[in-house]
């Protein structure tokens, strides 16, 4: 039993609460001793639901009313945050209205992620309406974040996190050829699409198949994140849930096993959600938690880093758990090792 009392949680609202993503964060937030989750919603069409009637794998663990969402609300809510686990022009439209209204937003898509609003007619095939909040927005890759997260803070994409929590210790460290551009090639599960029905994504379609050559959203996000231009491809695998990223860098001549290592363990060291496995990572292994798996091969001056991560969990509601915590000065893992069932 917790000793916090209900009256001094941080009250808080998911909108979304009925996708995949927002459902985790509902779970994980019900898990989570410093926080209430006071309200979840969907979209305005639905009648009322219970999320354990939506997802029956959380009754007895999640007790909700997932409720339909519309703006008018927003005067009554009685919340200190709200974590949006929408599509991204959805989240742009709403951000605002919340954060004009004192709430502390959470965004769980790309409407925050890219600092170059130039950049959103070309990779998310919209005009970006909020610019000046592309500078506000925090983005909140924790085992990288040195600046305080303020009132919108912009949660990673998924296959950003798995590459970037790969790549950026030997980057930071100095270690890569100047002129290397890291190849990364990543597979997610189904569930990285949403839950909504599509055909490209129904159980006879999907066997393992490329998509996304260089245009897909998230290779500006992970340039952005490195610094530098990547080959970005991802896949999409018949399984339900994690992301396997591959990342291939030419390191500069010279750099040791022992300089490698060393960059892993001074990036990571005291970083309660990254485990360095000894053998490639499994997304058998992480699905259902909130860690990233990392293990390197390295054969001369190349390098190949694994990463695993569940798309959901540290590809996006535990990323926003962890974030939030902190955020509320909490312990950074509260509520993350409990709220997930793979
Ligand atoms: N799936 C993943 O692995 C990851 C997803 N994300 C991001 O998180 C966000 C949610 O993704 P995901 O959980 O997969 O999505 P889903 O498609 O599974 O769920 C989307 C949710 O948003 C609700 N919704 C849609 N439009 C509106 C609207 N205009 N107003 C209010 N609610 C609305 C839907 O309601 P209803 O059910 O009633 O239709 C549903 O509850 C996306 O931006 C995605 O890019 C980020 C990282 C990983
Ligand atoms: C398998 C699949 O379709 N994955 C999605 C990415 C997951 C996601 O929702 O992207 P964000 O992290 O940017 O929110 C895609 O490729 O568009």
């Amino acid at each position: 039993m917790s000793d916090i009392s209900k009256s001094s949680k941080i009250r808080s609202a998911v909108l979304g609460a009925a996708g995949y993503s927002g459902a985790e964060l509902c779970a994980l937030l019900s898990a989570n001793p410093y926080f209430e989750l006071s309200y979840a919603f969907a979209s305005g069409g639905r009648d009322p639901e219970p999320l354990a009637s939506l997802y029956p794998r959380f009754a007895r663990q999640v007790d909700i009313l997932v409720e339909p969402w519309q703006d008018s609300l927003i005067p009554e809510l009685d919340i200190e945050v709200a974590f949006l686990a929408l599509p991204h022009e959805a989240s742009e439209e709403v951000a605002p209205k919340l954060l004009a209204k004192g709430i502390k937003v959470f965004d769980l898509s790309g409407a925050f992620r890219l600092k170059q609003p130039e950049l959103y007619p070309q990779y998310y095939g919209y005009a970006h309406q909020h610019p000046e909040l592309l500078e506000q927005a925090v983005y909140s890759l924790m085992e990288w974040q040195t600046e305080p997260l303020g009132d919108l803070v912009s949660v990673p994409g998924c296959y950003p996190t798995a590459c970037s929590l790969a790549l950026l210790p030997v980057l930071k460290a100095g270690l890569v050829a100047a002129d290397c551009i890291p190849v990364i090639s990543a597979t997610s599960g189904v569930s990285g699409a949403g839950r909504k029905a599509s055909l490209t994504t129904s159980f006879c379609e999907v066997g393992l198949n490329a998509y996304g050559f260089f245009k897909h959203r998230h290779r500006p996000e992970i340039e952005q994140n490195l610094g530098r231009k990547v080959v970005f491809t991802p896949h999409l695998g018949n399984f339900k849930r994690g992301i396997l990223a591959t990342c291939v860098v030419n390191l500069k001549p010279g750099v040791s096993a022992e300089q490698v290592k060393s960059a892993f363990s001074q990036a990571y060291t005291g970083k309660p959600l990254i485990r360095f496995t000894d053998k490639s990572p499994n997304v058998a292994d992480v699905a259902g938690t909130p860690f990233c798996d990392l293990y390197w091969q390295q054969d001369g001056e190349q390098l190949v880093i694994m990463s695993a991560i569940d798309n959901l969990l540290k590809g996006a509601a535990a990323q926003a758990m962890q974030a939030a915590n902190v955020r509320f000065g909490k312990p950074e893992t509260a509520g993350l090792f409990a709220g997930a069932v793979a």
